[in-house]
């Protein structure tokens, strides 16, 4: 395979063995003909996704009008919020990421908009993101592996009843290999006459967090066309607009489903490093050795890299799990089993990694903690965004509740309604979420009334500091390395907790440990292993 490299708008390279002509990488530049270059955008699905990616876009090409739409009205309202009128700042997003709330003020009503005219927008743009949710199947073939693709269909649908022009579509949305090749006959089914569309994969790699920044200065560009004089075309369109900021060495063209594939394949990778760092973190913990210094041992080897080697209690997020299951069911429907067993062991190595520590938590707290106050800091995902999408903290709550246990629980992000529905929502049902018709469940009847009941039963708390969480608890839980959490008055946390006082680090290297013990807090970190271990030295 070439090296990332590029000559022209296209980065013709990435020839693959073993795929036809049509799904190969083109390896000359035509003179265009088909579309002009991009004025307008219209941007499907105004989520974590479509909204960060296309309002970065904004900023970074005045020229282009820029329309972000959904079928949400709530979504798109809180996107239109505005500022806060005391500190000027946009609270009322649907997205919390650091540097956001900046960029939308910037662009918002010069060339951004946010919208739930979809017709019209699609009928005005030269290209069409869509970046909709492919969540997990929940029921029928394929349940609990395959990707639901009905948004995508939906929206294509939509796009092709009601363009009125030629237009490149692009895949924004994760998706198994070859749905660019049922849009195509979507689209070509229901178009009116004359009407030409190029599909094109380009599939979104930011994590939450970080998106701003990733978005800024992303390690490549993956664009995947059809090698036809027209989706060459197109390509070359799409990669003349990141080229307003990406360099064009980064800008990397492959076939159309090389790049669906490879989505899958760099979320599948970066999820089996941490299954790999977490197996290894258990054997720490029996033996004595450290996983923060075994990870450094192995990083230092320029072949291994120091990157997602971070021990924990199991990896969460909207994708990993839902990508590695669609990887798991593509590799069943092609009948290549020991390649599903191969994935599917990433995802054991994970709900394993959660329940272990767990199982920790409780056998440390002397094998009970029933009516033992535990406070769980951090219920996002991850730090840096308001995210609760197969959050461990969900797991490992929903456990100690289980147990008996009465939880106090702080997030600086999430909003407390989005912790009440997460804890009594059945995990086999799509994670709800606080904008009915998002993807996520809409609120019931009985959902509400298990939160009501929830509520009552003063089992839970939703504390509005870290420091009234850990209030008379007995052990305090780190589920999310919020950076407020390590620089916490770990001393005052100390006197105001029941003796012996627990911390349980579900984040390798996050707390200082010795400092912590030193204050007179008993700590089990993952990865850690037990002090007698050293003894005998
Ligand atoms: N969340 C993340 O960090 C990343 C997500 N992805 C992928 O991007 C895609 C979108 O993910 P998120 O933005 O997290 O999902 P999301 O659920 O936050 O947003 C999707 C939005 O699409 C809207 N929508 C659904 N059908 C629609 C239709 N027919 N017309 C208009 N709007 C419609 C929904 O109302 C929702 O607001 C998924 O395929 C995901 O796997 C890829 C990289 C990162
Ligand atoms: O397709 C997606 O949705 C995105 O999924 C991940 O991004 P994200 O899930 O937002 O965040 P990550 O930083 O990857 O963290 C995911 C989970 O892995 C955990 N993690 C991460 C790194 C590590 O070393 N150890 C570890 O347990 C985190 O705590 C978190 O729970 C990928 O990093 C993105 O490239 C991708 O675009």
């Amino acid at each position: 395979m070439a090296p990332i490299a590029s000559s022209s708008h296209s980065n013709l390279v990435g020839l693959s063995q073993g795929l036809s002509l049509s799904d190969s990488a083109p390896q000359i530049n035509d003179s265009p003909s088909f579309h002009p270059p991009v004025r307008s955008i219209c941007c499907i699905g105004a989520g974590y996704v479509g909204g960060p990616t296309c309002t970065l876009l904004a900023a970074r090409c005045p020229h282009i009008q820029v329309t972000i739409v959904d079928v949400n009205p709530s979504r798109i309202a809180a996107w239109n919020s505005p500022p806060d009128p005391l500190t000027g700042e946009l609270t009322g997003l649907p997205v919390f990421e650091p540097g956001l709330g900046e960029v939308v003020k910037a662009c918002r009503g010069r060339n951004l908009w946010f919208s739930t005219e979809i017709d019209e927008a699609i009928r005005a743009a030269d290209l069409i993101f869509v970046s909709v949710n492919t969540p997990t199947k929940k029921s029928g073939i394929g349940a609990g592996y395959a990707a639901d693709l009905h948004y995508v269909e939906s929206s294509t649908r939509r796009i092709a009843s009601v363009a009125t022009s030629s237009k490149i579509i692009v895949e924004k949305s994760t998706v198994p290999c070859r749905t660019a090749s049922s849009m195509r006959t979507i689209l070509e089914a229901n178009s009116r006459p004359g009407i030409h569309f190029d599909i094109l994969s380009n599939p979104e790699f930011l994590a939450e967090g970080t998106a701003m920044r990733d978005l800024q200065n992303p390690d490549r560009v993956l664009i995947g066309c059809l090698d036809t004089p027209s989706g060459r075309e197109a390509a070359d369109r799409l990669g003349e607009v990141y080229e307003n900021w990406v360099a064009p060495e980064r800008i990397y063209t492959t076939g159309l489903w090389s790049s669906e594939l490879s989505k899958l394949a760099a979320n599948a990778l970066l999820a089996q490093r941490i299954s790999s760092i977490n197996s290894l973190a258990a054997i720490c913990e029996s033996t004595g050795a450290n996983i923060g210094e075994v990870a450094h041992a192995c990083g230092l080897d320029k072949r291994i890299g120091p990157n997602f080697l971070r021990a924990t209690c199991g990896f969460g997020g909207s994708c990993f799990s839902k990508d590695l299951l669609n990887l798991v069911y593509l590799s069943e429907s092609l009948g290549l089993h020991p390649v599903a067993e191969y994935w599917r062991g990433v995802l054991a190595m994970n709900d394993w990694s959660k329940a272990r520590f767990a199982q920790k938590v409780v056998s440390t707290m002397f094998n009970t903690i029933t009516s033992k106050r535990v406070a769980v800091l951090g219920f996002a995902f991850k730090k840096d965004t308001g995210d609760t999408r197969e959050s461990p903290a969900i797991t490992l709550c929903r456990t100690f509740l289980e147990d008996n246990a009465l939880l106090s629980i702080y997030d600086p992000k999430v909003p407390h309604e989005q912790i009440w529905r997460d804890l009594v929502n059945d995990p086999s049902r799509p994670s709800p979420s606080p904008y009915p018709g998002s993807g996520g469940v809409l609120l019931d009847s009985s959902l509400d009334a298990s939160i009501a009941s929830l509520k009552s039963s003063s089992r839970v708390t939703l504390a509005s500091s870290a420091l009234e969480a850990c209030r008379d608890a007995e052990a305090v839980v780190i589920t999310t390395p919020w950076d407020q959490f390590r620089t916490l008055d770990w001393q005052a946390v100390f006197s105001q907790m029941q003796k012996p006082a627990f911390v349980f680090d579900g984040h390798s290297g996050f707390l200082d440990v010795a400092r912590l013990e030193k204050i007179g807090f008993k700590v089990q970190a993952v990865g850690r292993g037990p002090e007698k271990m050293d003894a005998w030295l």
